[in-house]
């Protein structure tokens, strides 16, 4: 038999016709878009911080804020020296003036009064609870001349805080700009923000960050056994399916970075140009179904005569395959582009998503931000395994508790089963059988 393009063939034939496509968008005008739209968007630049974070000195805990030499100088031969109570200050409140020689009540994220240098854990006293507060903000005004001048003001009151443990200087104190000083980078350009990242953006008053563009990709779903949406979705006239591809397909792609608006059409190639044609500058045209064998292929009969290739490569489910760079007559393609690149998967579910996976996601995870390839395991079969001799056959598989894998059966209709695997067992080119025990390359369905 003539040898078939291997799966490397083909990825190195995809990964150069989106090429053109990724140095635009690593060129194009950064968008700004707010923080709350930005998740899992990539930094076009870098961010500086705009300010110290914490950008206070706080407390680590509810406790007392102290003098440390009040403490070891007043009271050196004490075991549980105590000391008068001082007013309170809350998280939000702005800092007080710490009265030397006694204990301010601070809770956690409270600025630190000026002039104390510990806190004492509120458990590391004799009571372990606070007694009735007073916040420095509802005390009544200092004594004239009192404020700022160092000296101190009485008390509001007369409790005394017996301290069980002398904290170190500094303890439980949060210092201002220890996360990040202002001024320093936040992050590079090129990160791909994750939830930690938007909550140190917002932490730092940013509210609009600039992003990469995204890759635009238009997916058709073709066929004219797709039933069309209607109200109720469940009545299906005879032959008709409904169409899986498509929601599939727009959330794998979505997911992986790209920006996905989805067509279904019908196995007309007129209504397919037209759609390509009319659709609002594209970055790349994914199409599934219409490749193979049949008599009425619409991918196939609209685009090669536009430019694509069509060819069965040495992989399954997945083998038929067509990708070109299509001449379109009005082209509408993305700005500074000639051609609109499309890749076309074959129809059958699987087929589609496994294609997807294997030849377009690792240019969007590399654009968003991430390693192209996933993180493979050598994993050794539960049972044993035929496979097609003259095509890298891509198993799902159950991951069983002893860390052997299981592989479901290979039909690359069966969705519901792609659906309930784990992984993907790998059961290479040039073998048609492995005994229970080999070792595989697997790679997980949900990293
Ligand atoms: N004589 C041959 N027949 C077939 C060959 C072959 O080499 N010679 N290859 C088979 C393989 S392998 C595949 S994969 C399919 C690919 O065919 P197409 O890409 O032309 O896909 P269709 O015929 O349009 O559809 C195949 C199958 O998938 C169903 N389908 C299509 N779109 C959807 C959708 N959006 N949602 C759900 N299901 C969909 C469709 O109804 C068909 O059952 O060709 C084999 N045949
Ligand atoms: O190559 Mo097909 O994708 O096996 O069903």
């Amino acid at each position: 038999m003539t040898e078939l393009r291997t799966v490397e063939d083909h990825l190195a034939e995809v990964t150069a016709l989106l090429a053109p496509v990724v140095t635009r968008l690593h060129a194009a005008e950064p968008e700004l878009i707010p923080l709350d739209a930005a998740a899992g968007r990539v930094c076009a630049r870098s961010i500086t911080a705009p300010a110290d974070l914490p950008p206070f000195d706080n407390s680590q805990m509810d406790g007392y804020a102290v003098r440390v030499a009040d403490l070891t100088s007043l009271f050196p031969s004490l075991n549980a020296p105590s000391l008068p109570l001082g007013l309170a200050t809350a998280a939000g409140d702005p800092p007080a003036t710490h009265i030397p020689g006694t204990a301010s009540p601070v809770m956690t994220g409270a600025p630190i009064p000026a002039g104390a240098d510990a806190v004492v854990p509120v458990e590391a006293t004799t009571t372990g609870r606070f007694p009735a507060l007073t916040r420095h903000t509802q005390a009544p005004p200092s004594p004239e001349g009192t404020e700022g001048t160092g000296a101190a003001p009485e008390p509001a009151h007369t409790a005394q805080i017996g301290i069980t443990k002398t904290p170190e200087p500094g303890a439980f104190i949060r210092r201002r700009g220890t996360d990040i000083r202002a001024g320093q980078v936040l992050f590079d350009a090129g990160t791909r923000l994750s939830p930690a990242h938007l909550g140190a953006l917002a932490a730092s008053g940013i509210t609009t960050v600039p992003v990469r563009p995204r890759m635009r990709i238009l997916v058709c779903t073709t066929g004219d056994e797709l039933a069309p949406d209607t109200p109720d979705i469940t009545a299906l006239a005879p032959g008709r399916i409904h169409d899986a591809n498509g929601p599939m397909l727009v959330h794998l792609l979505r997911d992986a970075g790209a920006e996905v608006t989805l067509a279904r059409c019908p196995d007309d190639p007129a209504a397919l140009l037209a759609l390509v044609i009319e659709h609002t500058a594209p970055d790349l045209v994914v199409t599934s179904g219409g490749i193979s064998a049949g008599a009425f292929e619409v991918v196939r009969d609209t685009f090669q005569p536009l430019g694509a290739r069509f060819a069965s490569i040495a992989l399954q489910p997945g083998g038929p395959q067509g990708l070109g760079a299509l001449q379109l007559p009005h082209h509408t393609g993305a700005p500074g582009a000639s051609t609109l690149p499309a890749l076309c998967f074959p129809g059958n579910p699987v087929s589609t998503l496994l294609s997807a996976l294997l030849f377009l996601v690792p240019t969007l995870r590399e654009l968003a931000g991430r390693p192209a390839r996933r993180t493979t395991v050598q994993r050794p079969l539960a049972t044993d395994v035929d496979s097609p001799e003259h095509q890298l056959q891509l198993r799902r598989a159950v991951l069983e508790t002893d860390g052997t894998v299981t592989c479901l059966p290979p039909g690359s209709h069966l969705l519901h089963n792609l659906a309930t695997a784990d992984l993907i067992a790998e059961i290479p080119l040039g073998v048609s059988h492995l005994p229970a025990g080999t070792p595989v390359t697997t790679w997980s369905l949900h990293d």
